[in-house]
């Protein structure tokens, strides 16, 4: 005859997590238990109640159960729910009664001073973590957020992780979360905001399902969505988990809406699935095989609950192994015992004997550490509309059991390797959504700062134009601006590069057309940077190579303004018309998510994945296109190369060395360019866009590099001996320079500024000549102005025909060059004949002084000598406009003294070295250099060795030896006072 013996039970039936199925389990295996006659003499029997996952109902059975006045219990079966399964422990262990839980993972529970007679046939959630973090480590994630469910559980299984993800560097930021606490809604709403502001795409959430419902919907309205954002949740969900209604003032979603929110999502669940269990399937303790029983307890369910059990939702077997755990434990102390009676009296016993049992259950091979059951199996889920779908198995433990080591206490380091499935491409925001931010933050401030600087170089341009200022006018403006403008799209197209799906919403599809306008933005954009700055540098480079070689620096031939404008402009045409042939071939279709093809958190659908996918007439107009691209940008480096030894006033060698990095550097972003294009990486976009922006802002500067050197203050340039370069126009560089220097002086000039930035943009081309222009203009005669010829030896002593001519024509011309002006102003001021009148009337003469007073004696260089600048006006104003006009009546002021002084020079050993004049000669006396021979003839000797003397022969030694008379050259006049007039303008002489 067997006594009836009772077990205690509670479970969750509904709640925050529940396992309506318990009952079936337990009832299966007090069956197996008791036809077996595993506790001798007694029959075993379970009394379950729902402790609807709340610790307050738990201990209210457990109060009621032993309160139970007709028995009492010899066991406590449950919970599943870690939160009441450490209420009712704790108090059970003070009744004597010996607890095994069946499902309650919560890492805390591991603790034996408050649970001294805990038993778990589950193991704790901890054994989850090695395995997630070899997962986050070989998915190379270094950035998660964590929101914890404000709960034990969760708190110590977060604890857990946060451990492990210190050891690896794996940086993570924690929310909590407190479903009991104020507010809920604006709990949950900041927490995804901080996270999404912080660009979190890997996100741990420990929480009930009930709470997950809650956070899936709130979800919905921001931008972490998977596939966006990946997901990982607890792998205990049960199967209609996203049923639960969602409490959030006015915020609602439905069960579908959950569902597919949580598509995508992962999650980790210590122990293997059915199908697992027993890879041999040798017989468990029952009898019966894994399969077996699994069959049995399928058949029930579908009988009883009219569902079919979750291949991967395990805790009925877990349950199943609770009661054999139990019902081993007693069997050991059924003869010792009653175990009728208070089971305080047999609990230390009977929790020595369950602790120590290895068996192989329905959940596998059980054993124990400590009184932890060890499970070394950890599954990963994914979510799958709510379905929890198995995607691989996780080693979590070295294989042999004498290794076993406690749950709890498993480290990272002794995982064994594991072959697991891993989402494709997910990826922990790094690359794309942090450093986005800060890229994008980067770009723009660049971008807006660069295009200031081209703006005010634009602005120069167009105010030199508007004064006419020669430096501009004659530098191509227009061919500058094209270049500059080039920059400005390479500006904007660095912002474009930088916008992803995720900004316009295109990997949650809300916004296709958005996708495919910024797809074709970004070819066009990047065409007409090539159209507009390459276009420019060729036709640049084409009216160089015009005035430079084909007019050998005469300036006859222009490249047209037209021309130079039309070439770039039919290039940007024929851009658009390109980017609008593809719009036209490009189906506007977007690609499937690869959500639906089983895969989670596919790549997220960035812009630049136009060009993939797209058709081979999209590919081949594209290609065309690049290679339209590369053919221009060949030819115009060409172009430069060819030039490249063609040095004129503006352009030394620091040009060419710029020409050759600004078209390297447009190289190089041209191949990063069409690298974006063809490749599918991430990082490449904000990779791509430094890379334009560098690019662009080298390009900006070069550009004003080589004429900024040229500004450099360095006399010996202009003559241009030591270069080799023809410097044409010396005396245009001089204005310039001159007028850059008196801006110089009033600091808060507009136009100081202006021409400071103006400098920049001198013009690599030759100015054009005044005089041949006044004599064009005036007399309509071409002049043949040989730069060669200009700057030939002009103090030789025989000059050459060519020369000779050359002078002639220039002042024959400008005196006609006066006359025609005269001319005209006599004709204004009706002066009748006055030039052709062959006596001159004195109207005329007075016209003549005039006109032609005001500019005799006026300093070579257009009236800016330092003694005009020190003039003031009667205000005391500087006035540097004003030349200083000697009195016309006293034109010239004759000498005091005689020119030639003939003082002689000797060396130390009294050879003649030269002659010289008194003040020379006292030079010497007043350092002490020389001493006096005598006074008539005024001769001195040298004390030191001089450094070169007169060579014999040397024609030079007999102009420097031979006595010079003071007579004048036009009237013989041998008086000594005379004037001297340089025939040779000393500017030219220097
Ligand atoms: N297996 C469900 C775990 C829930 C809990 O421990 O509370």
């Amino acid at each position: 005859q067997k006594v009836d013996i009772h077990i205690a039970g509670i479970y969750p039936a509904n709640g925050s997590w529940s396992a309506p199925n318990i009952p079936i389990s337990v009832r299966l295996a007090l069956e197996h238990i008791n036809s077996n006659n595993v506790v001798p003499g007694y029959t075993l029997r379970i009394d379950l109640e729902n402790s609807q996952c709340k610790n307050t109902i738990g201990l209210s059975r457990l109060f009621h159960f032993i309160q139970n006045p007709n028995y009492t219990y010899v066991s406590l079966f449950g919970d599943g729910c870690s939160v009441v399964t450490g209420a009712v422990a704790e108090i059970s262990y003070l009744y004597g009664l010996v607890s095994v839980a069946f499902a309650s993972t919560s890492p805390s529970l591991a603790n034996t001073e408050r649970y001294p007679t805990l038993i778990r046939s589950r193991p704790s959630e901890s054994s989850t973590i090695p395995a997630r973090l070899r997962f986050i480590t070989e998915n190379g994630w270094k950035r998660i957020a964590i929101i914890n469910q404000q709960e034990d559980l969760f708190v110590s299984t977060s604890h857990e992780l946060q451990k492990l993800l210190n050891i690896d560097s794996v940086h993570y930021r924690i929310e909590i979360i407190d479903p009991k606490g104020p507010n809920l809604l604006e709990q949950l709403q900041g927490a995804l905001a901080l996270i999404e502001k912080e660009g979190y795409r890997i996100i741990v959430a420990n929480m009930y399902q009930t709470l997950a419902v809650q956070l899936l919907c709130i979800m919905k309205s921001s931008g972490l969505q998977p596939p966006l954002v990946t997901w990982i949740f607890p792998g205990w969900y049960t199967d209609s988990w996203y049923d639960s209604p969602v409490q959030l003032s006015n915020i609602t979603c439905t069960p579908e809406e959950i569902k597919r929110l949580s598509n995508g999502s992962l999650a980790f669940y210590a122990g293997p699935r059915f199908v697992d269990f027993n890879a041999e399937n040798s017989t468990t303790i029952s009898g019966y095989t894994a399969e077996q029983l699994f069959a049995e307890y399928s058949e029930r369910v579908e009988k009883e609950s009219n569902t079919s059990p979750n291949p991967t939702f395990i805790e009925t077997a877990y349950a199943y192994d609770s009661m054999w755990m139990i019902a081993q434990g007693l069997s050991k102390i059924a003869l010792a015992y009653d175990l009728t009676k208070h089971p305080s009296e047999y609990a230390n016993d009977l929790y020595n004997n369950i602790t120590s049992l290895s068996f192989i259950g329905w959940s596998g091979e059980i054993s124990f550490v400590g009184h932890q059951r060890v499970e070394r199996r950890v599954q990963l889920l994914e979510f799958v509309n709510g379905k929890l779908e198995y995607r691989g198995l996780f080693d979590n433990v070295p294989v042999h059991e004498s290794d076993y080591i406690q749950t709890d206490d498993i480290t990272y380091n002794e995982i064994y390797p594991f072959t697991v499935w891993s989402p494709d491409k997910a990826s922990d925001g790094i690359e794309i959504h942090f450093v986005d931010i800060w890229i994008v933050v980067v770009v723009f401030i660049s971008a807006v700062m660069s295009s200031i600087y081209v703006s005010i170089v634009i602005i120069v341009i167009l105010v030199g134009i508007a004064k006419k200022l020669k430096a501009v006018t004659t530098s191509q403006p227009w061919i500058t601006i094209l270049i500059t403008s080039g920059n400005y799209f390479v500006f904007i197209l660095a912002i474009v590069f930088v916008i992803d799906g995720r900004i316009l919403g295109i990997g949650s599809k809300k916004n296709e057309q958005a996708c495919y306008f910024i797809c074709h933005l970004r070819i066009w954009l990047g065409s007409v940077w090539v159209s507009t700055t390459f276009g420019g540098i060729l036709v640049k480079s084409l009216r160089y190579y015009i005035i430079a070689i084909k007019n050998r620096f005469e300036y006859r031939r222009e490249l047209s303004t037209k021309y130079i404008l039309i070439f770039p402009l039919l290039l940007v045409g024929i851009d658009t018309i390109f980017v609008l042939i593809l719009r036209l071939v490009q189906p506007v279709t977007f690609m499937e998510s690869e959500v639906s093809s089983g895969k989670i958190n596919p790549p997220i659908y960035q812009i630049s994945e136009c060009g993939i996918e797209m058709g081979n007439s999209y590919i081949v107009i594209l290609i065309i296109l690049v290679l339209f691209k590369v053919l221009l940008m060949l030819l115009s480096i060409l172009m430069a190369y060819n030039i490249r030894n063609i040095v004129n006033k503006n352009q030394r060698f620091s040009a060419i060395v710029s020409w050759v990095t600004y078209n390297g550097t447009v190289f190089v972003i041209t191949v990063s360019l069409i690298y974006s294009f063809v490749s599918d990486v991430n990082i490449k976009y904000p990779l791509c866009a430094i890379a334009i922006l560098v690019g662009g802002l080298i390009t900006a500067s070069i550009i004003s590099a080589p004429t900024l050197h040229y500004m450099r203050v360095d006399p010996n340039y202009i003559e241009g001996a030591h270069t080799g370069a023809t410097d044409a126009f010396p005396e245009d560089i001089q204005i310039l320079r001159k007028r850059i220097e008196a801006l110089e002086r009033d600091k808060n000039n507009l136009e100081h500024r202006l021409v400071k930035r103006l400098s920049r943009s001198i013009p690599n081309v030759i100015m054009e000549d005044e005089m041949m222009r006044l004599s064009k203009h005036f007399l309509g005669i071409e002049l043949n102005k040989d730069p060669q010829l200009q700057r030939s030896n002009w103090q030789s002593q025989n000059l050459t025909f060519q020369q000779i001519k050359y002078a002639s024509i220039d002042a024959k011309v400008s005196l006609d060059i006066l006359f025609a002006i005269l001319q005209i102003i006599c004709k204004e001021r009706s002066i009748p004949q006055a030039v052709q009148c062959p006596s001159i009337s004195s109207e005329f003469i007075d016209l003549v002084f005039d006109i032609c007073g005001p500019l005799i004696d006026i300093p070579f260089g257009g009236g800016s000598s330092k003694t005009q600048q020190r003039q003031r006006n009667n205000s005391g104003v500087i006035t540097a406009d004003s030349p200083r006009v000697k009195n016309i009546t006293t034109p010239y002021v004759t000498r005091k003294r005689a020119l030639y002084e003939n003082c002689r020079l000797l060396a130390p050993d009294n050879e003649l070295l030269s002659l010289i004049d008194t003040r020379k000669a006292n030079w010497y006396f007043e350092r002490d250099l020389a001493e006096l021979v005598s006074e008539e003839p005024y001769v001195v000797r040298l004390k030191f060795e001089p450094k070169t003397r007169p060579e014999k022969g040397n024609i030079d030694k007999l102009y420097y030896q031979a006595e010079k008379q003071n007579i004048c050259v036009v009237c013989g006049s041998k008086d000594g006072n005379g004037i001297r007039k340089k025939i040779v303008p000393a500017e030219y002489r220097k």
